[in-house]
């Protein structure tokens, strides 16, 4: 099957974007995959779909895949390309457009300098809601919050990773690090991806203070690896460290694509995240079957 995509890019998080607003190409997760792929296929941390309203007051349906061909529920850095893909191809001539992804509402905002600004709707704390296991387990206090000791292994020796759990609409674990340049990111974040106590895996933050306003931030993605920014990452760990007393309510978050800024007033105030978008090229392909 021969398909058109555009390869965006928002602080270096980078997406296939397909248009399904006049029907849906009915890929399947191994194709997603290929897509994704960047050896095989066109390269992409995920694949966005972009179908159309499903509801009254909604502007679009917002489908993300991860590289590993698993639909997930949130995407912020996607979501700012989103705005700027509906935009540029003419499919909306609004400033602000409203989309639903598989369980939250997103507001997606572009300004005149091009920047977009994402309402993420309110942080998630209900830890059945994460999902996360927390059996057994007692939390450790901290800041007037609290995080969770995950062993990262069988024996008594094995080493454990302090992580705060909460949900974007998708899973985070975020834990502090003195260096994020120095973090065991592939080597921690693959084991705290696949940690048992996230029945459906999670995204694992290495967070970095560098004072109340500003922070350094990698991820390793839930079913893409590390990348170079993840933006529910991101807001996820600034929640955090909120929550832990270390941040004021507003945080530039360098991450190795780009800057990203996130506000939180607390409580159930949305997180908003500003941040780029750029598309890189267009382009078709011919999928496998
Ligand atoms: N890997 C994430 C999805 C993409 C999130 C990230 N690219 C972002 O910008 O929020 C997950 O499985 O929940």
């Amino acid at each position: 099957m021969r398909i058109r995509f555009t390869k965006m890019q928002g602080a270096g998080n980078d997406f296939v974007v397909l248009d399904e607003t006049r029907g849906r190409l009915g890929l399947q997760p191994a194709q997603y995959r290929w897509l994704a792929d960047r050896h095989f296929g066109v390269g992409a941390d995920q694949v966005l779909s972009v179908r159309p309203s499903p509801a009254p007051g909604i502007d679009f349906e917002y489908v993300i895949h991860n590289a590993d061909g698993g639909e997930v529920e949130q995407c912020g850095n996607g979501a700012r390309c989103f705005v700027r893909y509906v935009r540029e191809r003419g499919l909306t001539d609004k400033r602000t457009v409203r989309v639903r992804t598989m369980n939250t509402v997103l507001e997606l905002t572009e300004a005149d300098d091009g920047r977009v600004t994402v309402d993420m709707g309110p942080p998630v704390f209900d830890l059945p809601q994460v999902p996360f296991d927390d059996a057994g387990l007692s939390p450790h206090p901290q800041g007037g919050w609290h995080t969770w000791r995950l062993a990262l292994g069988t024996d008594a020796a094995a080493p454990h990773a302090d992580v705060a759990v909460l949900s974007m609409g998708n899973p985070h674990a975020v834990q502090l690090v003195a260096d994020v340049d120095a973090a065991p990111v592939a080597a921690v974040g693959a084991l705290v991806e696949r940690h048992p106590r996230f029945p459906k895996r999670v995204n694992a933050g290495f967070l970095q203070v560098v004072d109340r306003s500003h922070a350094r931030l990698r991820v390793w993605e839930r079913g893409a690896g590390e990348t170079l920014a993840c933006g529910t990452g991101a807001c996820a760990a600034v929640v955090a460290g909120i929550r832990l007393g270390l941040f004021d309510p507003r945080v530039d978050v360098q991450t190795r694509g780009g800057l990203l800024t996130i506000a939180w007033d607390g409580g159930d105030a949305p997180v908003r995240m500003t941040g780029p978008a750029a598309t890189v090229f267009e382009g078709e392909i011919e999928v496998p079957q």
